[in-house]
């Protein structure tokens, strides 16, 4: 499916966007669910993600496909290494038997798992057979993705003496291990972290406890853009909160300076987004090595705005959806940008012109299909494999008319 975006009747006044939870929490609340009968989850997300994670967890012998869901393949991984009488192979997309995985399965086996490549060495898939695992020390590298430390996190109340985690190396994504943290103590799991070393203790029962999903911010980061694009507009998202544990509500500081505002009406749980009269800085200078999903927004709306920016600290997008920094590099450049990018930075000069009716290739990439749609306030453009977006936000588009901005399917 093909989406053509125009700019409709954006702004539409009054508007209200119900975004739902956040797929990192509620992957994370998932697993701990299933250790926990006794918890129940509100506001979950709807993303495909979640739904793999979901059905995924109701294996004990079989396979389960993850699909893209990075977070399903790495929390799943340690979760069934760590469940007694489980035989599962587990595998996902093409892309996902790109995705390396070695690091975590040598930590977990370095703790008596039992896990067997059945294609390539250090990829997915995986067959696990799960066992009680009785070690409580483990060291893992910690620059290559946040997701092997979290998976760890959260099976570690089922280890008889908890475990004890050595962190290898500069931590990336850190923000992601602190919400792992947050939620396990939320529900009453004794836990740590100072400097390289993570503790958590082993729990049998916790108490009867609903957790409430915060709205995904990542998702959020697209209304951001849009407001950042437009000549004056305002717009109210659901429900988000001051006191985030997502580590992209960074947003909200990050797009002040690209000229929008954000209120925090803490009592009804939404924040609203409003433009506001700034003088824009002529580059923008940021490390997103703590946010690394808002990389293709930011990068994009500073092409929409015209201004050049240089984005540090982008080492992990290469193992993403798909290597973000080089879907990036062409799909901004058939827009007219000049960009180069390396291993760990993105570097886009400030843009001369914006070309017309374009085609994006979205490189089974959610976040290429959403960054992108923003730019359609500044000109026509055409989103391919529009339906991608369903890994995180499956009602984009619907949300996206919901603003105003025209949207065409087209079957492709
Ligand atoms: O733990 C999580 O929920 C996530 C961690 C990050 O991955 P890395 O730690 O691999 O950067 C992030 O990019 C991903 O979308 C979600
Ligand atoms: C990187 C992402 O997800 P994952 O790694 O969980 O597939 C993402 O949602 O941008």
């Amino acid at each position: 499916m093909k989406v053509i975006l125009e700019h409709g009747s954006f702004p539409v006044k009054n508007v209200k966007i119900n975004i739902s939870g956040s797929k990192s929490e509620s992957n994370r609340m998932l697993i701990l669910q299933a250790q926990f009968p006794n918890i129940s989850i509100e506001n979950l997300s709807e993303s495909d993600d979640t739904k793999v994670l979901l059905e995924g967890l109701k294996t004990t012998n079989g396979t389960v496909d993850v699909h893209h869901a990075g977070t399903a393949m790495r929390f799943l991984t340690a979760y069934f290494a760590a469940k007694e009488d489980t035989e599962i192979i587990l595998t996902g997309s093409q892309r996902m038997q790109e995705r390396p995985i070695e690091i975590l399965v040598n930590a977990l086996k370095s703790l008596g798992a039992d896990i067997e490549y059945l294609k390539n060495e250090g990829f997915p898939p995986l067959k696990i057979k799960g066992k009680s695992l009785q070690k409580s020390e483990v060291k893992i590298k910690a620059n290559i993705s946040s997701q092997y430390i979290s998976a760890l996190m959260l099976v570690a109340p089922m280890f008889p003496n908890g475990l004890r985690i050595y962190l290898e190396g500069k931590t990336t994504s850190m923000p992601y291990i602190e919400m792992t943290l947050s939620l396990l103590k939320s529900i009453g799991i004794k836990g740590g972290f100072s400097k390289n070393e993570i503790l958590i203790s082993s729990k049998k029962n916790v108490e009867t406890k609903t957790l409430v999903v915060e709205s995904d911010w990542s998702s959020a980061s697209y209304f951001y853009s849009l407001l950042a694009l437009s000549e004056n507009a305002e717009m109210t998202l659901g429900s988000y909160s001051n006191k985030s544990l997502q580590g992209d509500s960074a947003l909200a500081l990050i797009y002040d300076s690209l000229g929008v505002k954000t209120v925090f009406n803490t009592s009804e749980g939404i924040i609203s987004l409003s433009k506001k009269k700034t003088e824009l800085p002529d580059s923008l200078l940021l490390d997103l090595s703590n946010t690394p999903d808002l990389a293709q927004t930011i990068a994009i709306t500073c092409f929409g705005l015209g201004i050049s920016c240089k984005l540090t600290g982008l080492h992990t997008l290469k193992i993403k959806e798909t290597d973000r920094l080089l879907a990036l590099k062409n799909e901004l450049e058939k827009m007219g940008a000049t960009i180069q990018v390396d291993d760990d930075s993105l570097n886009l000069e400030k843009a001369t012109k914006i070309n017309s009716n374009k085609s994006i290739d979205t490189y089974q990439d959610h976040r290429m299909a959403m960054a992108f749609a923003p730019l359609s306030l500044k000109t026509k453009l055409a989103i391919n494999d529009a339906e991608v977006v369903s890994k995180s936000y499956p009602n984009f588009w619907k949300d996206l008319q919901k603003v105003g901005i025209k949207c065409v399917l087209e079957n492709s």
